[in-house]
């Protein structure tokens, strides 16, 4: 078969001028993943926030990269804030199929005018970060390039027996529950664009704080689906809840909202604060919090909230407060929408 006709056997897009851009995330995540079954030993194949690799070693395996550009600016994030970043996105996935994590490899390309300084600053960070999450550096890769670009793999494991936690799990009744407050890393961003350097949203933009040990304890305490919200949380929730085959319904109250968000929209003079905030708070992304569904009699770990429940509907719709609620946040393919 030549390699054409492979591409076209799972390619969703006729049109192969299309861009990436145009195409879409999924579009391009469609032809990028194959028939995506996996082999045929694991438990979980590509498609969730983490593949499980069976039958009996149960491995987590999961890879993202982060683009200077794209994911990051090196006048808004330092050297060991990015090691420190590009290992914390890993670990969330390795998390959110409710495993630990426990071995990183680090593939890393940097222009040539990169100092040794710059390098010890980034694998303190990269190290540090991978200690905090219980896990050590096992190899990676270098390369020159124009950009900076810091690819991570995370691996995890899953007790023998040990059911992972897949983002095609919830069911009607089943309670939404989140961790931490999301919208920091948005308003972060959007307040480090506006020329405010300093300060605890521009940090939490800098490096996400994954909840170390709550994957765990979401599976310990019944949880029938998991994801990490890097996308936006209406994003996110959608997209688990379409593979549910469900719709879930968010309460605006039930929400945490951090207060330093208030602060920011005022400090960038939104011209409606509230409408500011909850737009970072349903859309941001990258907080890298964990968010799933508890069935009825279960009750969330510590650290969750119950933001909402899922019912029998359309799969994938979402809504706050009775109204539908289109997902905004971040495509892949696209950039934000
Ligand atoms: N280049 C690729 N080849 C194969 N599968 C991919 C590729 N990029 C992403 N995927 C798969 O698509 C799914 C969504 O990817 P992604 O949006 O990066 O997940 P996450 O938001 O959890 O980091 C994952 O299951 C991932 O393994
Ligand atoms: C300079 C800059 N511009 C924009 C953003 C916003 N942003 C970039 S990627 C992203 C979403 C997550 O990225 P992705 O690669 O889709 O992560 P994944 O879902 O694979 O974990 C967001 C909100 C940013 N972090 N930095
Ligand atoms: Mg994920
Ligand atoms: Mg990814
Ligand atoms: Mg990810």
């Amino acid at each position: 078969m030549s390699d054409r006709a492979e591409t076209a056997a799972h390619a969703v897009s006729p049109d192969r001028d299309l861009t990436v851009a145009r195409a879409g995330e999924a579009a391009v995540l469609a032809v990028l993943s194959g028939p995506g079954d996996g082999h045929a030993d694991d438990p979980v194949g590509n498609g969730d926030d983490a593949a499980v690799l069976g039958p009996a070693e149960a491995t987590v395996v999961t890879t993202d990269m982060l683009v200077e550009g794209t994911h990051f600016r090196l006048d808004f994030t330092g050297w060991a804030d990015l090691g420190r970043r590009a290992v914390a996105q890993n670990v969330s996935d390795v998390l959110a199929m409710g495993a630990d994590c426990t071995r990183v490899l680090v593939a890393l390309a940097v222009p040539a005018g990169t100092t040794m300084g710059q390098i010890e600053d980034l694998a303190a960070g990269i190290h540090g970060e991978a200690a905090r999450s219980g896990a050590v550096v096992v190899g990676g890769d270098l390369t020159r390039a124009d950009l900076v670009v810091v690819g991570v793999t995370a691996i995890g494991t899953l007790p023998r027996g040990a059911r992972a936690l897949r983002i095609n799990g919830a069911e009607p009744g089943d309670a939404v529950a989140l961790t931490g407050t999301p919208g920091r890393s948005a308003a972060g961003l959007a307040l480090l664009l506006a020329g405010h350097p300093q300060g605890p949203l521009q940090q939490s933009h800098r490096v996400p704080v994954p909840p170390i040990g709550l994957g765990t304890a979401a599976r310990l305490a019944g949880a029938r689906s998991l994801t990490d919200v890097s996308d936006g949380l209406l994003r996110d929730l959608s997209g688990l809840a379409r593979a549910s085959g469900v719709a879930a319904d968010l309460t605006a109250d039930a929400l945490p909202v951090d207060p330093l968000l208030y602060e920011a929209a005022g400090t960038l003079g939104a011209a409606d604060p509230a409408a500011q905030v909850t737009d970072w708070v349903l859309d941001g992304g990258e907080d890298h919090g964990l968010l799933g569904t508890f069935p009825p009699g279960t009750t969330p770990p510590a650290g969750f909230t119950v933001i909402g429940t899922v019912r029998a509907g359309e799969p994938g719709r979402v809504t706050l407060d009775g109204q539908p609620r289109v997902p905004g946040g971040w495509d892949s393919a696209r950039g934000a929408n």
